[in-house]
């Protein structure tokens, strides 16, 4: 909760007010106890305490209980009313920083992270720290707060039995206290898996038509039923493991109402008021245990919102790409990268690769699979910072021109493109906030899109994305490219733009593309050699480095890596008619 409240920067006075009452008000529980407690002393004729004669009046009696009431009333509804204000104001202020920072995480970061998982966090996982806030600590803390009180009461009537009643607590507290660490591992392995198998689920659906065209299905559920074995097996070991060190925890304090009639046993004659002393000490004695046996209910939900604060913790130990306080502004947007290594994690994909690439131009970026070119492109857009070396456009470093500025520069367009649960219309502008719808139609007519968007039953206002109509690969790219266009940046990234496409598809991206290139700087990645035949520049890459460049023809004549990719490429596709 100190990190939470840390993190949030609000002022958590509020909140601990409201808590404060809270335990105040839970305290209020002992009067009624204490007050007939005191009525009995007096009735059984013991001497009672200087300025309590007027316990033995009903009336008085009736009063000081009534008065009780009035407090507790008032105690639970201002804190109450605090804890919900402190809490809701800790934790929509540590919400709002929260998507700042997701905000602000690396392109590359937010590549990698399922989409799912991110909204889990963002949703659930928050709404599990903000109950912590709102309803268990409280409730929780009271329910502590009451039993200190209980305890230093019976203490008041007779230390011997108080200590004799308290001597398991420690106890209780240090199998509470063991199992914790055990809990958050078991916790995070959990996590983990599931995380794990969702991913296995999404990558399963997905791939659902090719499977079974190629008989694999059977392999992939029995995958799946492994890993949801697994994460079955785990579930259950948290909740036998996690919940039996809560029996212990009761157990071992119940022990102490044991320990109480052993300890009153021995002392003989413990107290002058007994049997209504005795009377007192085992009804307190219940308030005492009670709530910390409650406590340990709130405990295990308390176990549960920590997991998931640990989880939200993950983003905030992400760590962030520096920023300049003022982007330098480049001269142009020739590209050179200077002995620029990259890893993720510890594998190695580029190894201080250098090349430098004019303003203008289409370049193309070929190689086997996994050779990084994609990695390039990543790197260019500031998806990651290197590991070592500089990537410049207009001579200056990614770094020193800072995210903002480059999102200016330039335009990408992936393979996959996700378009946002938006109108057709929306997507496209979001190019360019800006454009005009008629900006925004020339667009879509140099993607060549515009005639099957008009074609649609809302035309430009269908909706797209989540719920919406479902776009084919080809027809999403080009709306993707329409955007791109309007955005109208100098340097235009193209990653693998026409892998996924049918050949008419491809054709009609290709010639929009070509539109696109034209006054920009254009850097492709590409698998099909024969989309990039015409570019100005190609760069051949293998395992991180640039092993040739040239144009088309001058690598044909080389015949090195490139004209072998290109005669098996030519070879495959006559093969294919
Ligand atoms: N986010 C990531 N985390 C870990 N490894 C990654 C990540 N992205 C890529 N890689 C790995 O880095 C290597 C280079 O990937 P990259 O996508 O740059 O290659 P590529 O040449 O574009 O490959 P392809 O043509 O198959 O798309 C590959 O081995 C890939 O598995």
């Amino acid at each position: 909760m100190r990190r939470i409240v840390a993190r949030s920067g609000a002022v958590p006075g509020a909140f601990l007010w409201g808590l404060t009452l809270r335990v105040l008000e839970r305290c209020t529980e002992l009067g009624p106890y204490l007050l007939a407690y005191l009525w009995l002393c007096h009735a059984a004729g013991a001497p009672s305490a200087p300025g309590l004669a007027w316990i033995a009046e009903p009336r008085w009696l009736a009063a000081a209980l009534l008065a009780l009431f009035v407090l507790q009333g008032v105690l639970a509804l201002y804190g109450q009313r605090l804890c919900f204000l402190g809490s809701y104001r800790i934790v929509g202020a540590y919400r709002e920083r929260l998507l700042d920072r997701v905000r602000r995480l690396p392109l590359g970061v937010l590549r990698e992270r399922r989409i799912g998982h991110l909204s889990d966090l963002l949703t659930d996982d928050i709404q599990r720290v903000e109950s912590i806030f709102t309803h268990v600590s409280a409730d929780f803390v009271a329910a502590l707060g009451v039993s200190a009180a209980a305890i230093l009461v019976l203490a008041g009537i007779d230390t011997r039995l108080a200590l004799a009643l308290a001597a398991t607590g420690p106890l209780a507290l240090l199998v509470l206290a063991a199992s914790r660490r055990w809990f958050e591992r078991a916790g995070l392995r959990k996590h983990a898996r599931y995380r794990e198998t969702a991913g296995l689920l999404v990558e399963f659906i997905g791939g659902l038509a090719t499977l079974r065209l190629f008989h694999r299905t059977a392999d992939w559920v029995a995958r799946l039923d492994g890993a949801f074995a697994d994460l079955r097996r785990l579930s259950l070991g948290i909740e036998k493991w996690g919940g039996g060190p809560v029996m212990a925890y009761r157990l071992t304090l119940e022990t102490g109402l044991v320990v109480l009639f052993l300890a009153g046993g021995w002392l003989a004659a413990p107290m002058e008021t007994a049997p209504l002393g005795w009377l007192a000490f085992f009804l307190l004695a219940y308030k005492f245990i009670g709530p910390l046996l409650e406590a340990a209910e709130y405990l295990v939900m308390l176990r549960h919102a920590c997991q998931s604060e640990l989880k939200l913790e993950e983003i905030w130990q992400t760590g962030l790409l520096p920023e300049p306080a003022r982007g330098a502004v480049p001269d142009g947007v020739a590209v050179c990268f200077e002995r620029v290594s990259f890893a993720y994690g510890e594998q190695p994909v580029l190894r201080e690769i250098s090349f430098a690439l004019p303003e203008g131009g289409v370049t193309a970026i070929v190689g086997p699979s996994g050779a990084g070119k994609s990695t390039i492109l990543h790197l260019l857009a500031r998806f990651h910072d290197p590991g070592a070396g500089a990537v410049r456009i207009g001579g200056r470093d990614l770094r020193e021109i800072g995210s903002a500025r480059l999102h200016d520069l330039l335009s990408m367009v992936f393979q996959d493109v996700q378009l946002f649960d938006g109108s057709i219309l929306e997507n496209i502008r979001a190019g360019r906030e800006q454009a005009s719808d008629a900006e925004v139609f020339a667009a879509s007519r140099a993607a060549d899109c515009h005639g099957f968007i008009e074609g649609l039953p809302d035309g430009y206002r269908t909706r797209v994305g989540e719920g919406g109509l479902s776009l084919s690969g080809g027809e999403r790219q080009r709306i993707s490219i329409a955007c791109a266009l309007l955005k109208n940046a100098p340097l235009l990234l193209l990653d693998e733009v026409t892998a996924a496409v049918d050949p008419a598809s491809q054709f009609a991206i290709q010639t929009a593309l070509g539109r696109l290139a034209a006054r920009r700087t254009v850097i492709m990645v590409a698998h099909r050699l024969s989309t990039v035949r015409n570019a100005d520049r190609i760069l051949v890459l293998r395992d991180g480095e640039v092993v040739e460049s040239g144009t088309h023809a001058q690598l044909l004549e080389q015949g090195g890596l490139y004209a072998r990719m290109w005669h098996a490429q030519d070879a495959t596709e006559a093969a294919r008619g």
